[in-house]
């Protein structure tokens, strides 16, 4: 019995895919039983770096999701259009779904998966987040009887990779994103990377399925790292820390909060050395989980490329096989609901059957959405950097102002110049955000106060 795959894209994921599809030696004995079928790309005249079956290649997507041959489609294409609306009529024509693709997901997730329980397929993604870390089967399966508190995760390639080379090497921002470009690591848009859309769709995946319930993507708070500069990096190298773009979702159960909502959010951070996301470096990722009673379990690997993204996708497609497969067939040669019900003139009689009852690990199928708290009501440490006059009494004058706020400072140096401006860098111990800002509100007024060039959190 083989699996006939629909693959949607063959760039960097899609073939990637096809080659482990390809070459099933050595693999488990299952992947044998997954046949490429069909391709679908932008451009059908491309050279490609694997061999497909003749004709298998096509510039016609819809034809391939509509296919009554095909069993499982793989959405490697990217993007949220035509990428969400070949998954639901893949969906409305009984296909299992594999994808890769977070953004659609984050975004689309609810409509997606009520069309999938409904239509009772399979909608697996364990490479939209870390790429080939598993970490969304385990948060599914393996750490489902936890009560998570927090996951914490460096889950974009991209910008782990530019940070980790800027600290390194003092390498050049633009020099290392073209790189990350040519490696195949970035987003067809680099932005979604740079400017955090990727890590706050992955962080709003693993939240829902950490916290059981539906994220709203607008709901995360979101800074990229473009402000991040190397002064930063060398001044929290000094301090003991180095900077990450950390994607982080708590659940705070205070005792004057009895609504126990969710924290989410993606920033650069300062990481302390001793801390084991400090380590994570180049296009490496890692989710630190902590739940009760486990505590803290954290995953890492490869978080983009094409092998790693691959291994996952296939890992998602040989799931679905296993499990059509001891259901026993999974084919009907009766009449396709979805060809009466279009009046099909030459009615298909062999098509994917719908699964009556869909394996409870598998799925999504949590219909709430989860509630957020403001980034103004989170309690973190700050590290900041001020340009000053260089006058007596101004580091006088910032110590008051944050009192004022009730900001208390855990350490405050004039670091060295910058032109004609004294720079003054200060950690904060824990404050409420909003009451940080109010402080830096007053401060901006202070005549001796010339800017501030980088406000970052410290984990
Ligand atoms: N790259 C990575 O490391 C990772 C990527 N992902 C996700 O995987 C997905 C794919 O990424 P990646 O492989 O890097 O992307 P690529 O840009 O390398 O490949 C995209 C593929 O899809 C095809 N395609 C794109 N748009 C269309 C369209 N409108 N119609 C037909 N074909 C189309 C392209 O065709 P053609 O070849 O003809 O141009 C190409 O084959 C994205 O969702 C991404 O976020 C997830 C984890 C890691
Ligand atoms: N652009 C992404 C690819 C994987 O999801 C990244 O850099 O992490
Ligand atoms: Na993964």
């Amino acid at each position: 019995m083989a699996f006939k795959i629909g693959l949607l894209g063959l760039g960097t994921v899609g073939t990637g895919t096809a080659q482990i599809l390809l070459d099933p030696s050595g693999r488990n004995p299952l992947v044998e039983e997954l046949e490429i079928y069909r391709v679908g790309v932008r451009n059908p005249e491309k050279t490609r770096p694997v061999q497909l079956p003749p004709g298998a290649v096509t510039s016609d997507l819809e034809s391939i999701v509509t296919d009554p041959d095909v069993d499982i489609v793989v959405e490697v294409i990217g993007g949220l259009e035509p990428a969400r609306s070949l998954i639901l009529k893949a969906i409305s024509h009984g296909k299992h779904v594999v994808t890769a693709n977070k953004a659609v997901i984050a975004r689309f997730g609810d409509e997606i998966y009520d069309a999938a329980n409904e239509a009772g397929v399979y909608v697996l993604l364990e490479a939209a987040v870390g790429g080939g870390i598993p970490v969304i089967q385990p948060l599914k399966q393996a750490l489902g009887v936890n009560r998570i508190r927090s996951v914490i995760g460096i889950v974009n390639g991209t910008t782990n990779y530019i940070l980790t080379r800027m600290q390194t090497e003092g390498a050049d921002f633009a020099d290392v994103l073209a790189e990350a470009q040519k490696l195949g690591y970035a987003e067809a848009d680099p932005t979604a990377d740079v400017d955090g859309f990727d890590a706050a769709d992955k962080i709003a995946i693993l939240a829902s399925l950490a916290f059981g319930g539906r994220i709203k993507l607008e709901d995360v708070y979101r800074e990229g790292i473009s402000q991040v500069s190397a002064a930063d990096i060398a001044y929290a190298d000094k301090l003991g820390f180095v900077i990450k773009l950390l994607a982080i979702a708590n659940r705070e159960m205070l005792q004057d909060d009895p609504t126990d909502r969710l924290r989410l959010r993606v920033h650069p951070t300062l990481v302390p050395r001793t801390h084991p996301l400090a380590s994570i470096s180049g296009v490496y990722n890692a989710i630190l989980v902590e739940g009760d009673p486990i505590g803290q379990v954290m995953f890492f690997g490869p978080g983009a490329g094409a092998g790693p993204t691959a291994s996952a996708v296939v890992s998602d497609i040989l799931n679905i096989a296993a499990v059509l497969k001891s259901a026993g067939g999974h084919r009907s040669t009766g009449v396709s609901p979805v060809a009466a019900e279009e009046n099909s003139p030459s009615p298909i009689t062999n098509y994917p059957l719908p699964i009556t009852n869909l394996h409870p690990l598998l799925t999504c199928t949590h219909q709430h959405y989860c509630k957020i708290a403001p980034i103004e009501e989170l309690t973190t440490r700050f590290y900041a950097r001020f340009l000053t006059k260089d006058r007596p009494g101004v580091i006088g004058k910032l110590g008051t102002s944050f009192g004022n706020h009730g900001v208390s400072i855990e350490s405050i140096v004039q670091t060295g110049f910058q032109g004609e401006f004294a720079e003054i860098v200060v950690v904060t111990h824990d404050v409420r955000e909003g009451d940080f800002h109010q402080a830096l509100d007053e401060i901006r007024t202070l005549d001796s106060v010339d800017s501030i060039p980088s406000l970052l959190r410290v984990l």
